[in-house]
């Protein structure tokens, strides 16, 4: 998929939410800067704009050089905070006041952060730590703690996170 068709595709996903719609924008042309490194030091002023303008002002922490699927929906469009290593499938849903990131390992190192899967739909007030898998279709109820890795077509939800549900209908993942 190029520059142009995650564009369009993060745009189509974000027709309920205009801010959800200029972050996810904000948000290609900083990745754009992944794909070569000249991008990078071209563009290091538009990088240094996204994280001022989306980090302070917007509050959202989407590190620019994220894996990131296309058709990402960010509904609400506050508090929302990624690590650099989060990656994320096609079509996600992440809301208000949730955290995917690392965590700090008995032996003072700290883990990888989670991987995402296809049609994950995130609830909000939600935190994913750790080097955990989340899979395909994965439903997250709002205020859960997701601290080990959930199966393809689960609902989970809770403190900490647990299978409330199975779904039996999986959709195709593009
Ligand atoms: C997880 C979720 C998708 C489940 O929806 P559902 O399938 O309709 O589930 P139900 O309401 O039938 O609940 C099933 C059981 O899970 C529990 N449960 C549901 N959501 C929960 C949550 N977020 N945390 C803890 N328990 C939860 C219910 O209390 C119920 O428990 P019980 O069987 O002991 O009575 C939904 O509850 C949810 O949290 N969605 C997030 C949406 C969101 O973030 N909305 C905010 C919009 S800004
Ligand atoms: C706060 C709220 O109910 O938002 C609804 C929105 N469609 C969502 O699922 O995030």
């Amino acid at each position: 998929m190029n520059f142009f068709q995650f564009i369009f595709q993060d745009w189509e996903s974000n027709k309920t939410s205009a801010k959800g719609r200029v972050i996810m924008l904000l948000f290609r042309i900083a990745n754009f800067c992944t794909t070569r490194r000249i991008y990078y030091y071209l563009l290091f002023p538009y990088l240094v704009f996204y994280k001022i303008l989306v980090e302070w002002f917007f509050s959202i922490e989407i590190p620019w050089n994220i894996k990131a699927g296309c058709g990402l929906r960010i509904y609400h469009g506050q508090g929302l905070v990624l690590n650099n290593q989060v990656v994320i499938g096609n079509y996600c849903t992440l809301r208000h006041c949730t955290t995917i990131g690392n965590k700090q390992l008995p032996n003072g190192t700290m883990s990888h952060s989670p991987v995402i899967g296809n049609y994950v739909d995130v609830g909000c007030n939600t935190c994913i730590i750790g080097n955990i898998t989340i899979g395909d279709q994965v439903t997250i109820g709002c205020g859960s703690v997701v601290t080990k890795s959930v199966p393809a077509n689960t609902v989970v939800a809770g403190n900490p996170a647990v299978p409330i549900r199975k779904l039996m209908q999986a959709v195709e993942v593009a």
